[in-house]
């Protein structure tokens, strides 16, 4: 046989088509009813442009009997050609072609923006449900109604039919597993809901005067109520918002309403969720990955008129009018939290003392966020709470002392400390951060790090530059000498010595990264650790900085001084050696169990020394 070539047409199988979209296409075979009432309100929105005055409404009858469910509209309707063209047209509709949305439209893209059709595949959502579809139409301009029958995928039966008014009227005959559709109230009364609270065109179900789509959504209008709002969302989601973020942005174009929800979420990798809607039917009730990362504690509505529905209308489109839809409610509610900070501080330092960890956690990567923090995330501080622009001003570095920096902000990681450090920095201009929450400290030097090079962070520690001249007021600090820092060694602290008040021996600070350390070799020695922990630990250690509880000796104290004059054998040695560890344990240190014994052994040779040996 010799080459040869064909060309061949891309074939359909109709049938395996339906049946893929009654199938595989929607998660939910309910979304079929979401999809006919949609058809149902775009009919009638297109009627209202035509006449003035019309409201138009929709109908669902359910006939539990015969396992049938019928949608009506008084709407626009369908003429015999408008039927076949578009009811059995698998791909397009007339709304996609009135939107411009199909490349055949002749229609600029931008009228008939109140349609939610596009695909023109969701009439065929119905055989999910149904085996039988009959749709009876008159369009307001014609005298003569339709009747369009079809089982999925076998031919369609079109013919001519009596309908005194205009409109059109679906009617799925159900199958038998999906009867329940025909049967009880609730499995229509919760898609409705569901889907369509908020469209305003009135919904009832089997002749009841109230609709059952309620929702006014204040939200949505131009320019809506803030207490309104604040209500509305408040009944619509079941909690009291603690913030409400009105939302009108022109280009793209968004409108709704966010609140700052009073659920704290468990951590920041939590996303926010919003509940999206297209032309106010519900696309989504868990948007993810709209609003930025950080902002995991919002909930809300949005109505996100640039974005596309997937064909499923389950979800929207990640595409470049989604990305700049992100892009403009992240710069929205920046600006609207910079906006509180300026005119009402107090309510955000409510809002951020309510969701502290998320904001704190996430303002270590968003740098808008962190200098918006700057002005008011609170920090406790040895001068009560203070946010970090305040901490800054008040830590102006001492020229005499500092000629690398201009401000010096001190800082406190462990707990214990705190009344501690709070008596030493009592009469100082600086104030001391208490860095205590995970997160704390690392946000401390970000915004440190944000200050620019001549801002320093410093641990309060006499192993820090300045502190012990600044801070203690002792210029005379030296290094305990390697024999006695031998001596102390078992305390695993650093021993060093100044002049200090008379009535004190021994200062002791702790170092939280030490005792955390501490902490973890405490945990292997019971067993493996978990690696997502060691990773942790690994990370808290990069930092690279000292690791040791800190010992001031005073050679003020008559004792100190005395025993410092003799050799680290003495038992006045040993006495020291016994007010180092008890000032450690008395700041909370935890202290190997060499030390422990080594205390044993020093009070045994004191009472040797004062008493002699034990016969
Ligand atoms: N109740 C109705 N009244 C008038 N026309 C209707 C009605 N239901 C369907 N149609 C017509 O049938 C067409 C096809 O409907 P279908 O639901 O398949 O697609 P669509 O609504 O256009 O788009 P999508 O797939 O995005 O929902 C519609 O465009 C509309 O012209």
């Amino acid at each position: 046989m010799g080459d040869w070539t064909r060309r061949i047409p891309f074939k359909v199988d109709i049938s395996g088509i339906i049946q893929i979209m009654g199938s595989a296409l929607y998660s939910r075979p309910d979304a079929a009813v979401r999809e006919l009432v949609q058809n149902s309100h775009d009919a009638v929105m297109r009627r209202r442009q035509t006449e003035l005055g019309y409201q138009g409404r929709i109908d669902i009858q359910q006939f539990p009997d015969e396992g049938i469910i019928e949608f009506r509209d008084d709407g626009y309707g369908l003429s015999a050609d408008d039927a076949e063209q578009y009811l059995g047209t698998l791909g397009i509709g007339l709304t996609g072609l009135l939107k411009g949305e199909h490349p055949s439209s002749a229609l600029p893209k931008g009228d008939q923006q109140d349609l939610i059709g596009m695909f023109g595949i969701g009439l065929f959502s119905a055989f999910m449900l149904a085996e039988r579809m009959i749709v009876e139409s008159r369009r307001v301009d014609c005298d003569e109604a339709i009747r369009w029958d079809a089982e999925g995928g076998t031919d369609i039966e079109l013919s001519s039919w009596k309908r005194e008014h205009p409109g059109t009227t679906v009617r799925l005959v159900l199958k038998p597993h999906f009867r329940r559709f025909a049967e009880v109230d609730e499995s229509i009364e919760n898609v409705l809901k569901e889907y369509t609270d908020f469209l305003t065109i009135p919904i009832h179900l089997n002749g009841s005067a109230a609709r059952v789509n309620v929702i006014h959504a204040t939200w949505f209008d131009p320019t809506p109520e803030p207490e309104a709002i604040e209500l509305e969302l408040a009944s619509y989601f079941d909690e009291t918002p603690l913030d409400v973020i009105p939302v009108q942005i022109n280009r793209p174009a968004i409108s709704g309403a966010l609140y700052v929800s009073p659920q704290r979420t468990p951590g920041f990798a939590d996303e926010a969720v919003v509940t999206a809607t297209l032309r106010r039917m519900v696309i989504s009730r868990r948007l993810r990955g709209l609003l930025p990362d950080w902002a995991s504690f919002l909930r809300g509505v949005l109505e996100l008129k640039e974005c596309s529905p997937t064909a499923s209308r389950e979800d929207l489109v990640r595409d470049e009018n989604f990305a700049a839809a992100a892009l403009a409610l992240e710069s929205h509610l920046f600006d609207h939290l910079e906006q509180i900070a300026e005119q009402e501080p107090a309510r955000l330092q409510a809002i951020l003392s309510w969701h502290r960890y998320t904001f704190a956690g996430s303002a270590l990567t968003e740098t808008r966020l962190r200098s918006l923090l700057r002005r008011a995330y609170q920090f406790p501080t040895s001068q009560g709470l203070l946010t970090f622009d305040q901490i800054l001003e008040r830590s102006d570095a001492n020229p005499i002392f500092e000629l690398e920096a201009d401000q010096v902000v001190w800082y406190n990681s462990d707990r214990r400390q705190e009344g501690w450090i709070n008596s030493l920095f009592a009469d100082h201009e600086a104030p001391c951060v208490h860095a205590l929450r995970s997160f704390e400290e690392s946000l401390l030097a970000s915004m440190v790090a944000d200050s620019g090079e001549r801002a320093e962070l410093r641990f309060a520690s006499p192993g820090s530059p300045g502190f012990a001249a600044e801070i203690l007021h002792l210029d005379d600090m030296q290094d305990a000498s390697p024999e006695w820092a031998d001596f102390f060694g078992d305390t695993e602290a650093i021993v060093r010595v100044a002049a200090f008040d008379e009535n004190q021996p021994v200062m002791a600070f702790l170092n939280e990264r030490h005792e955390l350390m501490k902490t973890f070799e405490e945990l292997k020695k019971g067993g493996v650790v978990p690696a997502g922990f060691q990773r942790l630990i690994d990370r808290h250690f990069e930092q690279g900085e000292q690791a040791s509880n800190e010992v001031l000796l005073n050679r003020n104290h008559r004792l100190v001084a005395r025993a410092m004059e003799q050799k680290t054998n003495s038992p006045l040695a040993s006495v020291l050696r016994l007010l180092v560890v008890n000032a450690l344990r008395t700041a909370g240190a935890s202290l190997p169990s060499t030390a422990l014994t080594q205390q044993q052994g020093d009070l045994d040779w004191i009472a040797d020394c004062l008493w002699g040996q034990k016969s």
